[in-house]
């Protein structure tokens, strides 16, 4: 059965595309002997409700393209005699959904007793037509077959045919065309860029022929869009279903593919934008600036809030090893001004950002996000692909709206690691999109500090950034982070407050001689010894699998593991797998810089 059906649908198809391409005669023999075909077989599958319905829809369809063939082959002939459908919808009183102004138009009405066929609109006829301009056809057809993207006959056919807007050029002005289209004006089956509001302009044939006729409209000029917004738009799918062979008066069931479609989509509740805020939730930034859902910086706001909105940096002072110069100075330039404002106005005003700069791995994040926890402040950590963004004048705006946004979280910390990718030095090498980026950013930071003036309520925006490049700054950049602190490689101490950092959750052996230890990690970073300390403790479980010969069986013992002891050999053994990461020749590099520009 399934072959059968599967055989007509395809020779439909080809009398699709026969029709498409102008010829008629053949594709109504196809047409109809797919009917009989059918219809013979419908007989038979009658008790077969599902194969039923189906195979009577496709007899239905292929009888309306049949009748629509035949009209357009006895008008290519110039037989206008066509006792099909279009006559009987033609000649219907008019619906009452019309327009006003096509109802008790007498001119119009006069028009619907008869039938108001196209003759110079005939889909396909621009086949047989000589003499005619592409612009002219155009503007007949709006769906020319040299631009139509769906190669697909079913969708050239339906979609030229039944007068459906083909997704590219919305029509506002379609809004009154919710009748029967025949009745109203033929020019818009083939034409839905007319604008339908001028009804009596357009409905009489004779009349468009004469010289008063708006000039013919560029197919490829969008109409203005409507001023009359008041009744709600026709979707695209309503347009689609405003079949002429159809009287519209008869609602027409919904298409099955369009029903499926009518599930709840909770993700879409989810998307930031999408969802006004309820009583007692936080208020965004989004919701702040465009309070009815959405707005045109909508994704930028959405990125920025995901992406580098850190509401939850969880680290305090106690957790970072050593550092004291540092700590110190962050607490007096950045936590300070937040705490008691009122004493930074004048010359002892907050100052604008603070560099950090050192080899990499030595708790400069830390010391941020400590700052931010310590502070209450909303954390904004920033890296350079964040900003970057393949968009022209995009990089620009989400530094613009990174501090916007900061300020209405206020008080904020904006921390940019890595600034060097940001705001390397200045040169001709530069793209015009770079230079912008770095021109924001200093515009931006100088807008975030400085003197609140009286009876204005200070913002306070805290620049942090930090970098293992100093050199490579921007000078004006460097200006504007006016305190500079250089994060070191810890010292004896700092290695050995490392290890208890890391270990201190973790059962180690009395054994171990810790000076020792210490000595050898001289040159690792903080990162260096957190490695050590990962890889030490996984010495135990790689040594126990080894014993116990199996994965399997030690997936039951994991207690047994967790509370082996860490041992020397097993520091030992981490510290020939992990070596230091800084090399020493940049260590002089930042002592020397931070001699020139260092401001700690
Ligand atoms: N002073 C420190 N105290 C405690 N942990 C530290 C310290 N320095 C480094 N660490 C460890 O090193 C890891 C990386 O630290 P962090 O990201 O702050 O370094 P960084 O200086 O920002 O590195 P980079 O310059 O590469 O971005 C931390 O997760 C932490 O485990």
């Amino acid at each position: 059965m399934s072959s059968i059906l599967e055989s007509a649908k395809g020779i439909i198809k080809e009398a699709r595309e026969l029709a498409y391409l102008g010829k008629y005669p053949e594709a109504i023999m196809k047409f109809k002997s797919q009917i009989d075909t059918l219809s013979q077989q419908l007989e038979k599958n009658k008790g077969d409700e599902l194969l039923y319905q189906e195979w009577s829809k496709l007899v239905t369809d292929i009888k309306e393209e049949l009748d629509l063939t035949q009209i357009l082959f006895d008008f290519t002939k110039g037989n206008s005699n066509s006792n099909f459908e279009l006559n009987k919808i033609a000649q219907q009183q008019p619906s009452p959904q019309k327009p006003r102004v096509v109802q008790e138009c007498p001119e119009f009405q006069e028009d619907n007793r008869q039938p108001r066929l196209p003759f110079n609109q005939i889909p396909f006829q621009h086949h047989h037509r000589e003499n005619t301009s592409p612009r002219s056809k155009a503007n007949q057809f709006q769906i020319s077959p040299p631009k139509q993207k769906a190669q697909d006959p079913d969708e050239i056919f339906f979609g030229g045919l039944r007068g459906g807007n083909d997704g590219k050029k919305p029509n506002s002005n379609n809004n009154n065309n919710n009748g029967n289209n025949l009745n109203q004006n033929p020019s818009n089956y083939f034409n839905n860029n007319s604008n339908n509001n001028n009804n009596n302009n357009n409905n009489n044939y004779n009349k468009r022929q004469t010289n008063n006729n708006p000039p013919p409209k560029d197919p490829d000029v969008w109409d203005p869009p409507s001023k009359k917004v008041d009744k709600p738009k026709q979707s695209q799918k309503d347009q689609k279903s405003n079949n002429i062979f159809k009287p519209q008066a008869q609602p027409q069931p919904q298409p099955k593919s369009n029903q499926r479609r009518e599930y709840d989509k909770p993700w879409k509740n989810n998307a930031v934008g999408e969802k006004k805020p309820t009583e007692g939730q936080r208020k965004t930034f989004h919701d702040h600036v465009y309070p009815d859902g959405r707005g045109p910086d909508s994704d930028l706001i959405q990125m920025i809030e995901r992406e580098v909105l850190d509401l939850t940096p969880n680290v305090s002072f106690e957790q970072i090893a050593e550092l004291e110069l540092a700590k110190d100075t962050l607490q007096e330039a950045v936590l300070l001004p937040i705490f008691m404002p009122q004493i930074f106005t004048g010359i002892r005003r907050p100052c604008k950002g603070v560099l950090l700069f050192g080899p990499p791995g030595t708790g400069k994040t830390m010391l941020a996000k400590a700052v931010a926890t310590t502070g209450k402040t909303t954390f904004f950590n920033v890296s350079a692909c964040t900003l970057a963004s393949k968009w022209k004048g995009e990089s620009e705006k989400l530094v613009r709206l990174l501090f916007e946004m900061a300020k209405f979280y206020a008080p904020s910390t904006i921390f940019f690691d890595e600034i060097d990718a940001l705001g390397s030095k200045r040169g001709d090498n530069d793209g015009d999109s770079a230079r912008k980026v770095k021109t924001q950013m200093l515009i931006e930071m100088d807008g975030v500090s400085g003197a609140a003036t009286s009876g204005e309520e200070r913002k306070t925006v805290m620049c942090l950034a930090a970098t293992n490049r100093p050199w490579d700054l921007d000078e004006a950049l460097i200006r504007r982070l006016e305190r500079r602190i250089y994060i070191p490689l810890p010292s004896d101490t700092g290695r050995k407050l490392l290890f208890e950092i890391n270990l201190n959750s973790l059962k180690l052996s009395p054994n171990i001689i810790w000076d020792q230890l210490v000595k050898k990690c001289d040159g690792y970073s903080g990162a260096d010894i957190a490695n050590v300390c990962r890889e030490a403790s996984m010495l135990p479980m790689r040594r126990k699998l080894k014993e116990e010969g199996g994965f399997q069986k030690l997936q039951q013992k994991y207690e047994d593991i967790s509370n082996v002891p860490l041992e020397q050999k097993d520091f030992d053994e981490a510290l020939k797998i992990v070596n230091k990461s800084v090399s020493t020749e940049y260590l002089k590099e930042y002592e020397n810089w931070m001699k020139d520009f260092g401001a700690g």
